[in-house]
């Protein structure tokens, strides 16, 4: 059986104590931490850059799952590396040159993931599936924590696993983000989804271990 990897994510965490936060979730049971940076262009929203991730690295053994929802992010792979990083993963929307972006992660020596909006057909990672180690779909467009999961996404998680089981691609990661909760986690999960980022309802509870246990609970 496929192991399910639940990732909080520290958008909806308390930032003014961001390492108790980390370390709350990580005793609680999450399996990655999901930090999402956000530019104020690519999406509307502004979070943060490297220096945070830095500072949050040393509070946690978790894997950093890093999502940039930037544009031109083939600028800012090393510093996020250097940060502690163990995962990035890019927009196929904010990507040019997207082969040459994922070759510059794994470079780093960095497992390297493609995200794609709403919007984007699975077919927009298709050519370089087999360079990568996570499709991220987008279950919302990206930007806010908090907004409700949109079903029509489900089809192209279905997509995306089967092409990861026709190539044989089983280390291939597939990862959703957006209105994660324990009624969701049961559909994503069953479409093909292995790795499930949950902001609000994790950090948005008093007893995260409790939010983490729901949404396990719910996939039995
Ligand atoms: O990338 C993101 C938003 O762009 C976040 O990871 C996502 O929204 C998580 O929040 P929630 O679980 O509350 O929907
Ligand atoms: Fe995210």
């Amino acid at each position: 059986m496929t192991k399910i990897n639940i990732a909080p994510s520290i958008l909806s965490a308390d930032f003014g104590k961001l390492a108790l936060e980390v370390a709350e979730v990580e005793r609680s049971g999450a399996d990655w931490l999901h930090v999402d940076v956000m530019d104020g262009h690519f999406v509307p929203n502004i979070t943060f850059g490297p220096l945070v991730l830095e500072a949050v690295a040393p509070h946690t053994k978790l894997l950093l799952d890093v999502h940039l929802m930037i544009e031109h992010p083939e600028r800012y792979i090393a510093a996020f590396a250097k940060a502690g990083a163990n995962l990035i993963t890019v927009h196929a929307e904010a990507c040019v040159h997207l082969h040459s972006v994922i070759q510059q992660i794994k470079k780093l020596g960095v497992k390297a993931g493609v995200a794609i909006n709403p919007a984007t057909p699975a077919l927009a990672v298709r050519e370089v599936i087999e360079d990568l180690d996570l499709v991220l779909v987008m279950t919302v467009n990206p930007g806010f924590g908090g907004q409700a999961f949109i079903p029509g996404t489900l089809r192209k998680i279905s997509q995306i696993a089967e092409w990861r089981e026709q190539l044989g691609l089983t280390g291939l990661h597939i990862e959703v983000d957006g209105g994660i909760t324990a009624a969701t986690a049961p559909l994503v999960v069953e479409a093909g989804a292995d790795v499930l980022v949950a902001g609000s309802a994790v950090f948005g509870r008093e007893d995260r271990a409790e939010a983490i246990a729901e949404i396990r609970d719910s996939l039995k």
